[in-house]
């Protein structure tokens, strides 16, 4: 018998380590039980320890491999992640302007964890004017949320703000990761097309070993949309799965290790949904 396994599409960069991008996609996807085509943008030579090397697919190619992918596959979600810069940006823009790829989620990827700048100045720009009006849910991190938004963020006060910020400039959900921030716990915050927005709380651990964390929770998501799951259902699903990929790590590397994507979701991973913190 044949399975009506949905299929989802990452663009995104290649990480040589397997850690994030692509690779962190693909196994993210394979772990929700949804099927993952992959267009690549960029080839990068990269560790755990940082951006050795970066190699720009030609928008010419970018194109080439996403008529490929629609003129085959039924894509009922997408997301993008690495972009690196206007040419790249503007050659995805062009395409899911066209294409029906169904829900589109991007992850604005600017910085690694290392330190390295993935995404230039000027596609900043381009991602603000092209992509993000294009986007169902888009997934900053913190520092990412500063410079979409155009504000610092010291508190919980800034963050909604942020966040206010950033779906003004047309996209329908956003999630503003709290990975970044210190203390015991860590937030994310959710606002959602209707103007409902809440809080997703769990306890930080311990460890340098979060290379991917934020591909990984975009992947989950687009899997689980694909899936069925409701925004808010789906963004709640994929903090449990990345909570439960860092928490059962895995010794890989020597510095900002990837994640477990092999890990089960258990009860214990699901995050406490907060209305107000
Ligand atoms: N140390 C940690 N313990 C528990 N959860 C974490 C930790 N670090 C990140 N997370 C969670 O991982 C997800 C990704 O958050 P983060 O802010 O790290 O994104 P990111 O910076 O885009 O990730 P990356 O750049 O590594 O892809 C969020 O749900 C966040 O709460
Ligand atoms: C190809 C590629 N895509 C995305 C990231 C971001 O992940 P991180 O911030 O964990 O380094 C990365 N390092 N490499």
């Amino acid at each position: 018998m044949v399975n009506k396994t949905p299929q989802v599409l990452t663009i995104a960069g290649m990480d040589s380590s397997g850690g994030a991008g692509v690779s962190a996609d693909l196994k993210t996807f394979a772990a929700q039980g949804v099927y993952g085509a992959n267009v690549i943008v960029a080839l990068t030579a990269q560790n755990t320890m940082g951006v050795q090397q970066v190699s720009m697919t030609s928008p010419s190619m970018i194109h080439a491999q996403l008529k490929s992918v629609v003129d085959d596959l039924k894509i009922s979600a997408v997301k993008s992640g690495m972009l690196g810069d206007v040419p790249t940006v503007e050659a995805v823009a062009e395409f899911l302007q066209q294409a029906d790829f169904g829900d589109y989620i991007l992850d604005p990827v600017m910085v690694a964890k290392g330190g390295a700048h993935l995404l230039s100045d000027e596609a900043i720009v381009a991602i603000k004017s092209s992509l993000i009006p294009l986007a169902t849910l888009i997934t900053p991190n913190m520092p990412e949320a500063e410079v979409l938004s155009g504000s610092n963020i010291t508190n919980h006060e800034d963050v909604m703000q942020s966040a206010s910020k950033i779906q003004q400039l047309g996209v329908e959900n956003v999630l503003l990761k709290g990975g970044h921030a210190s203390g015991k716990d860590v937030y994310d915050y959710i606002l959602l097309a209707d103007g409902s927005h809440f809080w997703l709380k769990s306890s930080r651990v311990d460890t340098i070993r979060t290379h991917g964390t934020g591909d990984t929770i975009s992947a989950a998501i687009t899997a689980r949309l694909a899936l069925g799951d409701d925004m808010k259902k789906a963004i709640i699903y994929a903090k449990a799965y990345v909570d439960a990929t860092i928490r059962e790590g895995i010794d890989v590397g020597h510095g900002h290790g990837p994640l477990n994507h092999q890990a089960r979701v258990a009860d214990r991973h699901f995050p406490e949904v907060l209305e107000n913190v």
